[in-house]
């Protein structure tokens, strides 16, 4: 009998080419690629330089998300010179190289990893690689997404192939019902602070229990799309029905017969029974509260009813270093209480959590509610699709009529690379993936949690 294997085992044998040494390199072979403003320019003048073409310009796709305003008023225009030049040359290139582009005005525009999937453009079963790390989320469909640089880009564009490493493999098994206000986004955070930021480096996660099971496919996309910052390189599920009933009437994904053929070799796509993992992690999901960021790092996270940490606590030298450091960097003290921290940005946004559900579940807290004064409370809807989703069910409105900015979509304050840069010393809650320093804008101060904790982080502290 052949050796149970994995579901990561499975992606990778299936789209193996070819053994290429002795140390465990293949050409793997890409469905599909996304490609952005941000890191394709130098990918596409190296395949100029080299007369090279494009292999198969139709599986990929390519949208500008990280350096677009996003004022309510859409504009083509871009605020800075470097910015402008990007999206100009993603067009040049996407015309000479025969891509497809939702540019800035295009319907379809959004973030890379929101608007993929909404196409249909990402299928289970599928190996997907693209000049960004959060290409991970695409796990939540049962494909096998991770992040790739410039010049792999360049290779990928080329050849349809990559040099690749096989990775560990790691299950985490989530167990339970989550309680009341608690997200997967706070199942993702509590992963991270548990095994830390580098927990998951050199490995592929496999998501698997009961939680998992019970999540919506959006609610796993945020698992999967911050399974990075545990340093994961591709973070994936088994695709169920769920999954086949998302993925259905999706513009690119296969109609009549095809379909159904599809959706039984898809049924297959699961670890075998008694597969070997090289790590395995528990997770028991009524112990998962409310979680916030507290430091620079998404593994410093606690439950909101925790305090900051005390450094003097802290017995290595090196962590109590750190510890320290993002205290100062944050202005926190040890002891305070983390959910009297006051703020002064809420922003709703990015590839982690602005989808359709993200949207909603706001709306819920924010219903008949008002922005705390001094607050400067944002959303930024994941694509242009789901902001018209949202105007259509009258969230729009009531974010409106709550205070919030309600803004076009892009990756925004996510990484403050366009205009929506917060000043030093700011404190903003905020639903996106890194609170590194300077991410949202020098000496700005990031506090990570779930939408419905930016929203309720938005109101006057009783
Ligand atoms: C710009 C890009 C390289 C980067 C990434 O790879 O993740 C960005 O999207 C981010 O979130 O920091
Ligand atoms: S929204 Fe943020 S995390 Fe996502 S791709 Fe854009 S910058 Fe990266």
């Amino acid at each position: 009998m052949n050796q149970p294997r994995t579901l990561y085992d499975k992606h990778i044998d299936s789209h193996t080419l070819c053994p290429l040494d002795d140390d465990g390199h293949v050409l793997l072979y890409i469905d599909r690629q996304v490609l952005n403003e941000y890191t394709s320019p130098q990918a596409f003048s190296g395949l100029r330089e080299a007369g090279r073409t494009v292999w198969r310009p139709e599986t990929a796709l390519a949208v500008v998300d990280h350096v677009n305003p996003t004022a309510p008023q859409r504009i083509a225009a871009m605020p800075d010179e470097g910015g402008a030049r990007q999206v100009s040359y993603l067009a040049e290139n996407c015309r000479d190289f025969g891509i497809e582009l939702f540019d800035v005005l295009d319907k379809r525009q959004g973030i890379e990893h929101v608007v993929a999937p909404e196409q249909g453009f990402i299928l289970p079963g599928m190996v997907v690689a693209a000049g960004d790390s959060h290409t991970t989320t695409y796990g939540a469909l049962g494909a096998f997404g991770f992040g790739i640089g410039t010049s792999e880009i360049e290779h990928l564009l080329a050849s349809q192939t990559l040099v690749y490493k096989r990775l560990k493999t790691m299950r985490v098994t989530v167990e339970g019902r989550l309680g009341l206000g608690v997200a997967s986004k706070d199942i993702i955070m509590a992963l991270i602070e548990k095994i830390g930021a580098s927990g998951a480096t050199g490995y592929a996660i496999e998501f698997t229990g009961s939680t998992i099971d019970a999540l919506s496919v959006e609610a796993r996309m945020t698992v999967c799309n911050m399974a990075v910052e545990a340093g994961a390189r591709g973070a994936f599920m088994a695709p169920d029905d769920k999954v086949f009933a998302y993925v259905k009437d999706k513009l690119r994904a296969p109609k009549g017969e095809q379909w159904e053929q599809a959706v039984a070799k898809w049924r297959a796509l699961k670890s075998d029974e008694g597969a070997v993992f090289d790590r395995e992690v528990a997770i028991v999901a009524t112990a998962i509260q409310p979680m916030v960021t507290w430091g620079t790092s998404p593994d410093q996270a606690a439950p909101i009813g925790a305090r900051v940490p005390d450094p003097a606590g802290e017995e290595d030298p090196i962590r109590r270093r750190d510890l320290q450091r993002a205290l100062d960097y944050m202005g926190l003290e040890p002891g305070q209480r983390l959910d009297g921290i006051a703020i002064s940005h809420a922003f709703i946004g990015s590839c982690t959590n602005a989808r359709i559900e993200d949207l909603r579940q706001v709306a819920e807290v924010v219903r008949d509610r008002k922005v705390a004064d001094g607050v400067r409370a944002m959303i930024v809807p994941g694509s242009t699709a789901v902001r018209a989703q949202a105007e259509a069910e009258g969230l729009a409105e009531i974010f409106l009529a709550a205070g919030f900015e309600w803004r076009q979509s892009g990756c925004s304050m996510c990484l403050a690379m366009n205009d929506d840069v917060l000043d030093a010393g700011d404190r903003c809650a905020s639903s996106t993936n890194r609170n590194f320093e300077g991410r949202q804008g020098a000496g700005a101060r990031t506090h990570l949690m779930s939408p419905a904790m930016v929203a309720a982080a938005a109101w006057p502290v009783a």
